[in-house]
């Protein structure tokens, strides 16, 4: 049917503006999305609703983690859900891991990358390559910064590539209550500002003078201020 006013039809913001080769069918391409939030926002569980929901429609996905907390090749959840996936070693070419499943014969129209932000530049751009070469969907979740408050390269090299940027809707909450960005990491009971940028560790507290990691707010991540230590389900008190 024919929109009422075409002057206002909502699709006419999403057309291709026609340029010099105008008529000519613009080849379809597949979309890299980026999903990105602090710690324990979601996620690996949102990673693995996509894939599920692709897959129940008949659709092939691969999916892909970089050091995962459960130091197993697996996008696990805190909800609860673990789905194996293919490690991504340094120096992979992951146009060639697309390839190689295509030459057994397994079709793979999506991937799933979980811990995205662990991911080199180039491999990024590899991504960006199947999808626009390739037509794959890439779905990418990971941290935006680091302990230090800094970019990721990866996830830097992903905010410049994808087609989409989605920031996880899932509030984590500072220990004051305000909305938590910051992924500080604690050693000892202090805020550590200086280390190697891969230190794989958990939220919740389990031997007390391990690494962890807390997330909190602007004020609260400048400040170094962890607040009072709780006793929740999966914290111990460090009081
Ligand atoms: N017992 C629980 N009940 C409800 N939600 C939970 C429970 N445990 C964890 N979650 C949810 O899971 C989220 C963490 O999910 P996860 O996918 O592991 O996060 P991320 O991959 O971002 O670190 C928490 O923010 C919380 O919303
Ligand atoms: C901030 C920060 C985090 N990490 C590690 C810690 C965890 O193993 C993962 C993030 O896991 P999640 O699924 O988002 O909860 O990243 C790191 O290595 N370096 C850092 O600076």
């Amino acid at each position: 049917m024919e929109p009422d006013n075409p002057a206002q039809d909502p699709t006419d913001a999403l057309s291709p503006v026609p340029a010099a080769g105008a008529g000519r069918a613009l080849s379809p391409t597949g979309r890299l999305r980026f999903f990105f939030g602090p710690m324990d926002c979601g996620k690996s569980t949102l990673a693995l609703q996509i894939d599920h929901n692709q897959a129940r429609q008949g659709r092939r996905g691969l999916l892909l983690v970089r050091h995962d907390r459960s130091g197993a090749p697996t996008i696990s959840s805190r909800m609860g859900l673990a789905r194996t996936a293919l490690e991504v070693h340094e120096g992979m070419d992951l146009r060639e891991v697309v390839r190689d499943r295509w030459a057994r014969g397994a079709r793979v129209d999506y991937l799933i990358v979980d811990e995205a932000q662990f991911l080199s530049p180039d491999q990024v751009d590899q991504l960006a390559e199947l999808a626009d070469d390739a037509q794959l969907d890439v779905y990418c979740f990971g941290l935006a910064t680091d302990f230090r408050s800094t970019l990721f390269p990866g996830s830097r090299r992903l905010f410049e590539l994808a087609d989409e940027l989605h920031a996880i809707q899932v509030e984590v909450l500072c220990w004051c209550g305000r909305p938590g960005r910051f992924n500080a990491r604690v050693h000892d009971g202090e805020v550590v500002r200086a280390g190697d940028t891969v230190l794989v560790a958990d939220t919740a507290v389990v031997v007390a003078d391990e690494v962890r990691y807390q997330v909190l707010c602007r004020t609260h991540y400048r400040t170094g201020d962890l607040g009072p230590a709780t006793v929740t389900g999966r914290q111990l008190s460090l009081t």
